[in-house]
């Protein structure tokens, strides 16, 4: 099969991270968000373009290179990150990689992300591979605990060999509009995470508000995020399309007025590949194709590869396979 392929490589040469700004509350004062006008826009994705047939496939392929391939379970244990590992080293069978000739690309998730308990454990597995270790650290997934106690879990899981730390913020802060606090915690945070990425998780299905939603996404740009991200996975609500056009357009904002580029991840319940089609459509519309590599997007997800792996194979032979055919882990 002749498979249009779009480029995988992470092209993040040049890429200038996020130096962090000093709290422009003036400009926080004036973000506003329409949660109707964001619903009707977000409900347009997927119905009026979809890409069909090898072009899908190929953007399938392209969002495995995206995703933070994701176990955050109370009852982890070693063996089963080690075979999300395993997973990661061979993301899709090995007659689906052959019958698309797609040997040659080497594809592999964005990174593997894990409790700090785990982050060891996932370096030592990944050795070899190039994929990042992101880690859910500062209390994970509330962010309630003493900001000393945060810091700590950062340094630890950095100290580990994490090259991703994924923060929580606390909530209460946002509700309370205390933006000087969630300003300096997080600044704190980046300051903690060194030359580790950070991901700044909003929660955003408890922060009442789409403009909340915006002001803590600018708030934390401010402070140094390098990503934006939304939910834990383990908010009543995680993950949709109005949400992430609210961030996303934070990021075209903060883009247009700094010059920094800073990524974006939505997370929780993205489970079926038109889910992620929707999301890179998205992408797409709102940021450009350029945003659309590992450095400026990710999925954080448990169970979307699985999926994709099932869609690939249809693509390929007409048929679905049961799920026990792409175990996860
Ligand atoms: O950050 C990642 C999320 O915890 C994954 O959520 P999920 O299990 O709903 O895919």
């Amino acid at each position: 099969m002749s498979l249009r392929v779009v480029d995988h490589s992470p092209t993040d040469a040049g890429h200038k991270r996020n130096p962090g700004f000093p709290l422009d509350l003036d400009w926080v004062g004036r973000v506003r968000m329409n949660r109707s006008a964001l619903e009707r826009r977000a409900a347009t994705i997927g119905t009026r373009r979809t890409v069909k047939k090898e072009y899908q496939l190929a953007w399938l392929l392209k969002a495995i290179t995206m995703i933070d391939l994701t176990t955050l379970n109370a009852d982890d244990t070693a063996g089963r990150v080690e075979r999300l590992c395993a997973k990661a080293r061979h993301p899709l069978r090995s007659d689906i990689v052959d019958a698309l000739g797609i040997a040659k690309l080497d594809i592999k998730p964005g990174a593997v992300c894990v409790y700090h308990s785990f982050v060891a454990t996932a370096v030592a597995a990944l050795q070899g591979t190039n994929i990042p270790v992101a880690a859910v650290s500062t209390a994970f997934p509330h962010g309630l605990a003493p900001v000393e106690t945060k810091l700590k879990e950062i340094e630890s899981s950095v100290a580990d060999g994490a090259s991703e730390i994924d923060i929580v913020i606390e909530r209460g802060m946002v509700l309370r509009g205390d933006w000087q606090a969630l300003y300096d915690q997080v600044k704190a945070f980046r300051k903690a995470c060194g030359d580790a990425h950070m991901k700044t998780i909003l929660g955003t299905g408890e922060l009442a508000t789409l403009t909340n939603v915006a002001k803590a996404s600018l708030v934390c740009m401010l402070a140094g995020a390098d990503f934006i991200k939304t939910s834990t996975g383990k908010e009543k609500v995680n993950a949709n399309l109005p949400t992430s056009l609210a961030m996303i357009r934070m990021i075209r904002w903060f883009h247009e007025e700094t010059g920094i580029e800073i990524g974006y991840k939505p997370a929780g319940g993205i489970s079926h590949s038109k889910d992620a089609l929707n999301y890179m459509a998205l992408m797409k519309e709102e940021l450009g194709t350029h945003w659309l590599q590992p450095h400026l997007f990710r999925f954080g997800a448990s169970s979307l590869l699985t999926d994709i792996e099932r869609q690939l194979e249809h693509g390929l032979t007409g048929n679905y396979s049961a799920d026990y055919r792409q175990p996860m882990v």
